[in-house]
């Protein structure tokens, strides 16, 4: 079985999870093996003690595509929703993907942020705009999107269903399932 990374970038409440979810589902359905590697769950463990600067950013990236890369290279589908901020640090895992020869997709999941902010899933917008935390992606904190991602999904024009239908299409066109 072939593996991909499918890295999903965009802002909190951008829908990251729930497409990565709804995709899974349906590969899973089809009998591919599919790993979610969701980033609250992996700042719980793999990356407990990091914060949100800059550098503890590029780290948590930086571990998560390793693990990404070693089950991708093994024949998973791994479908990684988080928010990677930093262009260099996506790069970074891109080329250690190429340089494995494992396949690697960059999806920009392109919720308005004003969208987003009215989803506030975990209530971060509201906090931040309480003053109770700072450093916020996408509203005091940088996003620097994607110039060119292989797939740019408007999740707010679109059910969640033709998100995951999109990005399943284009596992297809290259070859990945
Ligand atoms: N300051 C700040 N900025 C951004 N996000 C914040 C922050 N504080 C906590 N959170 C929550 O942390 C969740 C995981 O972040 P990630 O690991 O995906 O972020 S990063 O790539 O390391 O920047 C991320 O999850 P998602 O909402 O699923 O994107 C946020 O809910
Ligand atoms: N078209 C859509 N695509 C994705 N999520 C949507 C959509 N419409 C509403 N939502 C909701 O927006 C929220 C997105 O949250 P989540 O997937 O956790 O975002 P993220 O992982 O990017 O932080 C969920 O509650 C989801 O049900």
């Amino acid at each position: 079985m072939t593996g991909a990374t499918v890295w999903l970038t965009g802002l909190p409440s951008a829908g990251k999870t729930t497409i990565a979810h709804a995709l899974a589902e349906r590969l899973r359905g089809e009998g591919r093996r599919v790993e979610v590697l969701d980033g609250d769950e992996i700042r719980e463990f793999l990356s407990a003690g990091l914060g949100f600067t800059r550098t503890d950013r590029y780290t948590n990236v930086q571990r998560i595509g390793f693990v990404a890369e070693l089950l991708a290279s093994n024949g998973v589908t791994a479908l990684v929703p988080v928010i990677a901020p930093y262009a260099d640090s996506r790069e970074a895992v891109r080329v250690r993907h190429q340089a494995e020869g494992t396949a690697y997709l960059e999806v920009h999941v392109a919720t308005p942020v004003e969208v987003c902010s009215e989803r506030d899933v975990k209530g971060l917008y509201a906090k931040q705009a309480a003053g109770e935390i700072s450093g916020l992606t996408g509203v005091d904190d940088p996003y620097e999107a994607p110039e060119s991602p292989d797939l740019r999904i408007e999740s707010h024009t679109q059910t969640v269903q033709e998100s995951a239908a999109a990005l399943h299409g284009l596992l297809v066109e290259r070859g990945l399932v």
